[in-house]
């Protein structure tokens, strides 16, 4: 995808799955796997993990600068490292995301924007499946350095667009084993 870095947070514990979900395979590929293919396009790649934990090729692993805050802190990695501009910010746990979920926000984006968040059919806005811009690192650093981890403060209100109607299979999301099987869930 033209002018967006990808990013991946692969920073987590797995400890509801009981061991590295980002290993665990799912139709055929490691989830890590699956979420790296939907950013196939982008440029530069960057994965937020501890080094030496995974080999992914054509991915730059960038250490957590707060090991173990939670995604919030990997998002502030990941746009510490990116150029500046959007980057697609994925956790390593969507394995139903696809370069056309990206394209269809990368399309949503408006002129003042600095976040672009899908909504699934609850209305809930998916911020591990998002577009953030990198101004947004100032507000991501103050919140984290004021003890906030909730990654959905990450989008300021006002400045975020929200795309509704997405298919409900991009937004798997796999915390347990059992998320693995059946039909996505939210
Ligand atoms: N870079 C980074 N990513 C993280 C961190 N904590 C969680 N993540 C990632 O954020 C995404 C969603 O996190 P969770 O679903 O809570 O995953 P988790 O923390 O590994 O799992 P649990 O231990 O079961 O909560 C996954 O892609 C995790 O790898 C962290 O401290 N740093
Ligand atoms: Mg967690």
């Amino acid at each position: 995808m033209q002018n967006l870095t990808g990013a991946i947070t692969a920073g987590g514990q797995s400890r509801r799955f009981g061991s590295d979900k980002a290993l665990a395979v799912w139709q055929g590929k490691t989830l890590l796997e699956h979420a790296a293919a939907s950013l196939e396009g982008c440029a530069p790649k960057l994965l937020i993990a501890p080094p030496g934990k995974y080999e992914l090729s054509g991915w730059t692993t960038i250490p957590d600068t707060r090991p173990g805050q939670g995604p919030l802190a990997g998002l502030e990695a990941a746009l510490t490292h990116a150029p500046d501009g959007w980057v697609a910010f994925a956790g390593v746990d969507m394995p139903g995301l696809t370069p056309g979920y990206w394209g269809a926000l990368a399309g949503a984006r408006t002129d003042g924007a600095q976040a672009v968040l899908a909504l699934d059919s609850d209305g809930r806005a998916q911020p591990l499946a998002a577009l953030y811009h990198t101004d947004l690192l100032g507000h991501v650093t103050a919140l984290l350095d004021s003890g906030e981890r909730r990654l959905n403060l990450a989008a300021p209100e006002g400045q975020t667009v929200r795309v509704p109607g997405l298919a409900a299979g991009f937004f798997r999301n796999v915390n347990r084993v059992g998320d693995l099987n059946g039909s996505a869930n939210g």
